[in-house]
């Protein structure tokens, strides 16, 4: 965890509790129901935790604003985000049960009072997000479809309201067609090998008229 104190250095100590305290949940809710791989549950502070926020870099939450995690699995990136932005309301959607039980378990774990899930398909979510944040789910041009409509239209943050994607290697083909997209490198902010290749990619949304 002292990962997480090296590059965020005024975490409250609610804030510092709570991080300290996933892996122990993550660790007893995966021997039940495995949302996280054997190796990484060793990283998870590295590979999950770290990675989740590697969102709040690009864009710090505003008190107040929503965001959709879609296909959070056990809980990423939306869990670590809420932890950091517990003024910003999340809502972890996931198609499978079983993971969302865990992510149920591991928010009331940490007693937060940001989250709430939804056991489901995204494309049948009917609200709207300042932001919607993923990772490892679908290719850029399956998401945007899912989340048509999905997107607030009234801005609160510098960004462009729209999709926050956690995503790696080489997306010259997959975002071709998003000339508007910007590329966020995690090196930039992260020193470890880890986050090589990995980058934030947002896709602001456009509206008619
Ligand atoms: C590879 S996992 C990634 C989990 C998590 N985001 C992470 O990075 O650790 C993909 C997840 O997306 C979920 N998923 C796929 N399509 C979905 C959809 N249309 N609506 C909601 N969840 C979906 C799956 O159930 C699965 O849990």
């Amino acid at each position: 965890m002292d990962i997480l104190l090296k590059y965020f250095t005024d975490l409250t100590e609610t804030q510092k509790e709570q991080f300290s305290k996933l892996q122990d949940l993550y660790k007893d809710w995966n021997l039940k129901i495995n949302v996280v791989s054997r190796k990484d549950i060793d990283e998870l502070y590295l590979r999950h935790v770290l990675h989740s926020l590697g969102i709040a870099k690009v864009m710090p939450f505003k008190p107040g604003s929503k965001v959709m995690d879609v296909g959070t699995g056990g809980g990423f990136p939306g869990i670590p985000l809420a932890i950091l932005f517990p003024e910003t309301q999340f809502h972890l959607v996931d198609s499978i049960g079983k993971k969302i039980k865990v992510v149920n378990e591991v928010a009331e774990g940490l007693g937060l009072e940001n989250v709430r899930t939804t056991h489901g398909r995204v494309e049948e979510v009917k609200d709207t997000y300042d932001f919607i944040v993923s990772r490892a789910v679908a290719q850029m041009e399956t998401f945007v479809r899912w989340t048509k409509g999905k997107i607030a239209k009234k801005q609160n943050h510098d960004l462009k309201n729209g999709i926050l994607y956690l995503k790696g290697g080489d997306l010259t083909e997959e975002l071709q067609k998003y000339t508007s997209a910007t590329i966020y490198d995690l090196p930039n902010y992260f020193d470890e090998p880890f986050f090589e290749t990995k980058k934030v990619v947002h896709l602001g949304m456009k509206f008619k008229g």
